[in-house]
């Protein structure tokens, strides 16, 4: 198939310089893409009053009815640092698994890959970032050291035959360090997949990125990491999230992290908003022709629920439109 390819100079400031992008026509794009639901996580990690165990029990079973491949359903952290989470073990056997999903949790450390087996977890992520400040803030250690950590992990995964997604946080941006280099990007993103993790999650964690800056980046990732091993986890602080997932899956990426109804946001990154809405990617994707094996209407149930359950408007743009609240 040929490439109709065409011009589009994209001027952008803060976070990344002038560059122009070569968008690539609809042929370009996956037929298929695997949506990793983390609103369960990365959405409700960042909210302030406990929300109920039922609750996410609850909203993590209609998430599964709605076809959603992966759903990613809690994190084995410190209580103290994440309280939210404090609640991961009840989480993991309250669920009523479905088979064929995933429901991968976050394990920062050998204690914490303990204690998920220990809880039933079949799956699991380790976290670093491409940033040194967001790193010690984020999980107290250098990227150095969270390497290590990582590497004790995988031992016990690959002993344990359990699969290990990668995250790289920061890779469009850091609240504390600014600008990061797409070098950096690459070299964590590479070290995690040598390691043995099956996909590396690109993490923009306080949405700065642009059309523009998302392209750089993943062109010198991909160097190092096969693109069918990469996703993209945009959160939509700047509005540009749906932009950016667009240019990703016009480089070949097929894997998107979402969160249902745009809940969440990174404790650690002040100021960084929720991710993309799960429900606003569906429906871009199915706009697109690509399948995606979800039902919108069925994750747009859960999304009326949760925001419901905490009082909240939704931040899926699809949801307000079709007004489902
Ligand atoms: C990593 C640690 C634990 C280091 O925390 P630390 O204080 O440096 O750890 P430590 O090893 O010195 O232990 C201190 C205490 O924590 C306990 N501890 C130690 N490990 C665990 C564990 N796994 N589970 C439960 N407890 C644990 C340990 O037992 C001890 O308890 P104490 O003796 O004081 O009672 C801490 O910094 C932490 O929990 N950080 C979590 C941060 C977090 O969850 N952030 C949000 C997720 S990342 C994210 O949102 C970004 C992402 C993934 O979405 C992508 C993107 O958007 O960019």
């Amino acid at each position: 198939s040929y490439m109709l390819m065409s011009r589009l100079p994209i001027s952008l400031s803060g976070y990344a310089s002038q560059l122009t992008v070569s968008l690539l026509s609809s042929e370009a794009l996956p037929g298929k893409v695997k949506i990793v639901e983390v609103g369960p996580r990365d959405g409700l990690q960042n909210e302030k009053t406990i929300v109920p165990l039922e609750t996410k029990i609850h909203l993590i079973d209609m998430l599964s009815a709605s076809g959603l491949p992966v759903i990613e359903a809690t994190s084995f952290v410190s209580p103290k640092w994440v309280p939210q989470m404090a609640d991961q073990v009840e989480v993991m056997k309250g669920i009523s698994r479905k088979p064929g999903v995933s429901y991968p949790v976050l394990t920062p450390n050998l204690k914490g890959f303990q204690a998920a087996v220990k809880a039933g977890a079949s799956e699991v992520a380790i976290f670093g970032a491409a940033s040194e400040l967001f790193s010690k803030k984020n999980i107290n250690c250098s990227v150095d050291e969270s390497l290590q950590r990582f590497d004790e992990v995988m031992k016990a995964a690959k002993e344990a035959g359990v699969p290990v997604r990668g995250y790289v946080s920061c890779v469009l941006g850091c609240p504390y360090e600014g600008k990061v280099e797409p070098a950096k990007v690459a070299h964590v993103a590479k070290r995690l997949y040598s390691m043995g993790c099956y996909e590396i999650s690109l993490g923009d964690t306080i949405g700065v990125g642009t059309p523009g800056s998302m392209c750089e980046m993943l062109k010198v990732v991909s160097r190092e990491v096969p693109v069918s091993a990469l996703a993209v986890h945009c959160h939509d602080t700047y509005g540009q999230a749906l932009a950016n997932i667009l240019v990703a899956l016009q480089m070949g990426v097929s894997v998107v992290d979402s969160s249902v109804a745009g809940l969440g946001g990174c404790p650690y990154a002040q100021g960084a908003s929720g991710n993309v809405a799960t429900e606003d990617v569906v429906y871009m994707l199915h706009g697109l022709g690509i399948q995606t094996g979800v039902d919108l209407s069925k994750v747009m149930d859960a999304g009326a629920f949760i925001c419901r359950s905490l009082n909240r408007k939704s931040n899926s743009k699809v949801a307000q439109a079709t007004c489902k609240l």
